[in-house]
């Protein structure tokens, strides 16, 4: 599909980032304030990298940002903000989870705005688009801080409630939001999960 150069695109090129994906992330920290200083962000598709100099811009210095996606990137250009490392794997790679752990104790917030290549099935992108969303919803399980922040791309379509539904008690808050930032035809929406908690049954077994 042929994308229009809109406001965002501009904007985007303007303040010197990759994709205009960015505002999809600036806004919720706008409304909802989750990334803080000092934090540990794991930025799942983080290619070409805009979520991940946002979040280095927020966190600051004292924070880090891990970046992972199944393409290479170039380097980012920073002036300023944490760390980014970037790392080029596949999220379903069982090698990817004990390297992460091996390197850093853990993160605060867990971002991903992960998408399947389209195939101009609404069905069968909504399936692809659950998958990723689950396996980043797995990745949370075994990565995030207790209290920790989950933002997720999901594409809408007839499972959402269900995925809704397992989100719920893995969160204090769950919330769903379309930035203004989304395009209007775009079917994706924003999960965000606040305050996670650890499943007893789990904590059990660690
Ligand atoms: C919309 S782009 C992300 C844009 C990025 N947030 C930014 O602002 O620059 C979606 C990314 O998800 C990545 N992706 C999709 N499936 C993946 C997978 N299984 N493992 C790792 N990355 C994946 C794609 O390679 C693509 O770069």
């Amino acid at each position: 599909m042929r994308r229009e150069k809109d406001f965002y695109f501009y904007k985007a090129k303007k303040e010197h980032y990759p994709a205009r994906s960015v505002y999809k992330l600036a806004e919720a920290q706008e409304r909802c304030r989750f990334l803080k200083p000092g934090q540990r962000v794991l930025d799942l598709g983080c290619h070409p990298g805009s979520w991940s100099l946002y979040a280095a811009g927020v966190v600051g210095a004292k924070g880090l940002v891990v970046g992972i996606d199944q393409h290479h990137g170039a380097e980012l250009q920073q002036k300023s903000g944490a760390e980014i490392h970037r790392l080029c794997y596949d999220v379903f790679s069982p090698e990817l989870v004990p390297l992460l752990r091996h390197r850093w104790p853990g993160f605060h917030v867990l971002l991903s705005d992960m998408a399947p290549a389209t195939t101009g099935s609404q069905y069968a992108d909504h399936q692809q688009s659950l998958a990723l969303c689950r396996r980043a919803l797995e990745l949370a399980g075994q990565l995030l801080h207790e209290n920790g922040t989950f933002y997720c791309k999901l594409f809408q379509g007839g499972d959402c409630p269900a995925f809704l539904a397992e989100c719920k008690p893995l969160f204090t808050t769950v919330r769903v939001l379309k930035p203004r930032s989304s395009r209007q035809e775009s079917r994706e929406i924003f999960v965000l999960g606040l305050g996670y908690r650890r499943p007893k049954q789990q904590e059990n077994k660690e």
